[in-house]
């Protein structure tokens, strides 16, 4: 038998979300108040896409869109595509800065395709959309947070992405720094070698561990716990401002870090007052958001995820 399309418009708000954190490399992920509000509805032919705010004017109008995209992936999961589609994006996250933009786009879109089904949340569990939300990203870090709210810890198994939730201390203080200039993800990945040695890694396995202690349990442990040896080095010559600003942050006692693949600097403790990062940043205090992509209308009725669920499984 067929699918039963909802006939109703359904919405997402999707949060950017901040990578790594540090050394936690393709694995941490925070989700931040800063959200993309999109809306889709079943039509009977065709494929449209209107964009407000960032991208717009840039972002294809069609099915190459990255939201449509990730809403026929899911579709093509369950097995048949609507008729048609009309879909519209206010963008309030800043693309291509190391914010998470992309996998905002693929989560708001297989939240949408779920919504756009009856009984589309039981044929695709939250676990089946962080692994179709992954293997379209290409790295789960990201997306799990976006999915999922607060502070997630995502690996890949055999089967795909998986992730736990779990709640940032009061202490957590997130700013972000974003500059004007982009900087792509796949350019920043490519400036990774292929080996590291040993001893990087063994740094980077203790920081991790002690990362998810400093930012669910003792903030105070953020500045040693936000150390890195993995990717932030080898990125810095791509991004030499980023580097002197997650230095200058570090210099005064501020756990600074690359945002995601960078070029936004993250700051998670409290910055100081009299620091100035220069004219060429925007900078703005943002909180943790605790409840992921949440759908309204259509057929996913999850209510929101409160501040702790910790061991949430996916
Ligand atoms: N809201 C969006 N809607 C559609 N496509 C998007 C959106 N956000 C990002 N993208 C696509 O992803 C690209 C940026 O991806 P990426 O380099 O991973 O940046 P980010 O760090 O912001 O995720 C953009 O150039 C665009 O093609
Ligand atoms: N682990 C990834 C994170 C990319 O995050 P984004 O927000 O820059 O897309 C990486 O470091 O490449």
């Amino acid at each position: 038998m067929g699918l039963t399309f909802v006939t109703a418009p359904v919405s997402v708000s999707t949060p950017a979300t901040s990578a790594n954190l540090g050394p936690g490399f393709d694995t941490l992920g925070l989700a931040l108040t800063r959200y993309d509000d999109l809306t889709a509805r079943v039509t009977g032919s065709g494929c449209t896409v209107e964009v407000s705010g960032q991208g717009a004017g840039e972002l294809p109008a069609d099915e190459t869109h990255l939201v449509v995209r990730a809403m026929l992936a899911t579709f093509d999961e369950l097995g048949e595509r609507p008729a048609g589609l009309a879909v519209s994006c206010v963008n309030r996250i800043p693309q291509a800065r190391g914010m998470g933009s992309s996998s905002a786009a693929i989560v708001g879109g297989v939240q949408l395709a779920r919504g756009l089904v009856v009984g589309g949340t039981e044929l695709i569990d939250d676990a089946a959309a962080l692994r179709i939300a992954a293997r379209l990203e290409g790295h789960p870090d990201n997306v799990a947070p976006c999915l999922l709210g607060g502070f997630t810890v995502a690996w890949t198994g055999p089967d795909g992405a998986r992730a736990v939730r779990l709640a940032p201390a009061d202490g957590v203080r997130p700013t972000v720094f974003v500059p004007a200039e982009r900087g792509y993800t796949a350019t920043a990945r490519a400036a990774l070698p292929s080996e590291v040695p040993h001893r990087d890694a063994a740094f980077n396995a203790g920081r991790s561990a002690l990362l998810v202690h400093a930012l669910t349990t003792d903030p105070s442990l953020l500045f040693p716990a936000t150390e890195d040896r993995l990717h932030q080095g080898y990125r810095a010559e791509g991004m030499p401002g980023t580097a002197s600003l997650v230095a200058a942050l570090r210099s005064v006692g501020v756990a600074a870090v690359v945002s995601g693949a960078g070029p936004t600097v993250l700051a998670l403790t409290e910055v100081p007052g009299d620091f100035h990062p220069g004219a060429h940043w925007h900078s703005e205090v943002l909180g943790v958001d605790g409840a992921g992509a949440v759908v309204k209308g259509g057929m996913v009725e999850h209510a929101e995820r409160g501040p702790v669920a910790a061991g949430r499984k996916s």
